[in-house]
């Protein structure tokens, strides 16, 4: 799914938090948003999901303004019980939209958690939890999925098995768009970076393995280019 960002904005009482944010994320690819805490990367995917609406802008999924549920996210914490199985946390959305067992497994797999059986997701790493989390975002097959700071907390081989689902999402055409604080991380799976400072777009272009990403994030949000 294409998806096309144009001139929005979004101020909360007197903060302006975001200023006339336009960019493109071409179908089947990662998207990598980048920004300092506090630049607007959260209110912006808020935005994109629906949860919260912009004061001025238009977002077209397809060349349309509205989508049929073809959106998937995974913002903040995510919404998974302690208490039951990574199948029984799947089941209790499946039964919401009408999904199959066949789909859940599938779904199982991809995220790599088909193997914890009746293990409770309290008792998962924080890595698994994400995953699980993505999972509960991706039932539905979603066509766009926005995740908010995935790799936030995990160690390095949590961040390893998040950035492989991620790019196996990618491979299967979803289109992503990822934020992170993780530069070198997210410049491994990225195919387009955006650098969002103070609410306004200060970079957006193809991810050139070749580029320095940390030193280029540096001299945009320190330089005050
Ligand atoms: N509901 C709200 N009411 C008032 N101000 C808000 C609200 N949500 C966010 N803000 C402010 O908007 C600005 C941008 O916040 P946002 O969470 O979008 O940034 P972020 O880039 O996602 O930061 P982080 O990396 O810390 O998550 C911040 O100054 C924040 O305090």
């Amino acid at each position: 799914m294409q998806v096309k960002i144009q001139n929005l904005s979004k101020t909360y009482k007197e903060k302006q938090v975001l200023q006339d944010i336009s960019f493109d994320i071409k179908s089947g690819t990662v998207c990598g948003l980048l920004g300092v805490n506090g630049a607007g990367k959260s209110t912006l995917m808020k935005i994109l999901f629906g949860l919260i609406s912009a004061d001025t802008g238009k977002i077209f999924f397809d060349g349309q303004e509205k989508t049929n549920n073809q959106l998937g996210a995974l913002i903040e914490a995510p919404a998974i019980y302690m208490n039951l199985s990574a199948f029984d946390n799947l089941k209790t959305k499946a039964l919401l939209f009408g999904i199959s067992d066949k789909r859940i497994h599938e779904t199982l797999e991809v995220i790599g958690l088909a193997e914890t059986g009746k293990k409770r997701a309290g008792k998962f790493s924080l890595g698994m939890k994400q995953r699980l989390g993505i999972g509960m975002a991706i039932l539905t097959e979603p066509q766009f999925l926005i995740l908010d700071e995935p790799t936030n907390g995990l160690d390095p081989d949590g961040i390893a098995e998040l950035l492989n689902l991620i790019l196996k999402l990618k491979a299967k055409g979803v289109t992503i768009l990822i934020s992170s604080h993780q530069l070198h991380e997210i410049s491994k799976v990225a195919s387009q970076i955006i650098i969002l400072n103070k609410g306004k777009i200060r970079y957006d272009h193809a991810n050139n393995k070749e580029d320095d990403i940390e030193q280029l994030f540096f001299k945009i949000v320190h330089g005050g280019m």
